[in-house]
């Protein structure tokens, strides 16, 4: 069911300080930040030849990654992001095998103007995923 790895995201303290590490330290391909208010964060994507890295910084109060980075104060993995070709089949399927979507349960439009959704990750090795609709 699972089709390309979209993007691995990794939560950072310091959006600015991560984004330039990974432009003049590695020498990746950085875009610019994004705010997501509608996902509690503000993003850069780093364009690598086979994938994508997704910084992810908090915004606003009540983001989805505050607790993890006041767990992981230096940051660390956050999620992987899968591509599926339909996203409301995807989830579905996944309901009937008893895994735990969260929020609503409605894709949102995530990053790159696509629907989204997450998965528990307590359902998938400790692994927080997310879906994106190819
Ligand atoms: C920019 C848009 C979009 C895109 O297009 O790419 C994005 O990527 S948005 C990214 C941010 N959005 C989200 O993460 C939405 C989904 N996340 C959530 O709903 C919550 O973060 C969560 C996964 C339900 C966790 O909620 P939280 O309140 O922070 O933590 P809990 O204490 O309830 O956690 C329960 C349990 O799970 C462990 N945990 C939490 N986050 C992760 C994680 N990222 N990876 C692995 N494990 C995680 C947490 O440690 C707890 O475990 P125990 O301590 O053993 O109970
Ligand atoms: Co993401």
């Amino acid at each position: 069911m699972i089709g390309r790895l979209n993007h691995v995201a990794i939560a950072v303290p310091d959006l600015e300080a991560a984004t330039a590490q990974y432009r003049d330290t590695l020498g990746a391909q950085v875009g610019p930040p994004q705010d997501e208010p509608d996902h509690g964060v503000t993003v850069v994507f780093i364009t690598l030849p086979n994938t994508k890295i997704e910084l992810l910084q908090p915004l606003g109060d009540d983001s989805p990654i505050a607790g993890f980075l006041a767990k992981n104060p230096s940051g660390g993995i956050h999620h992987i992001c899968y591509e599926v070709s339909d996203i409301r089949a995807a989830r579905d399927r996944l309901k009937a095998q008893g895994a735990r979507v969260l929020g609503t349960g409605e894709p949102k439009i995530g990053a790159h103007g696509k629907p989204v959704l997450f998965l528990h990750p307590k359902d998938f090795a400790g692994t927080l995923v997310e879906l994106e609709q190819a």
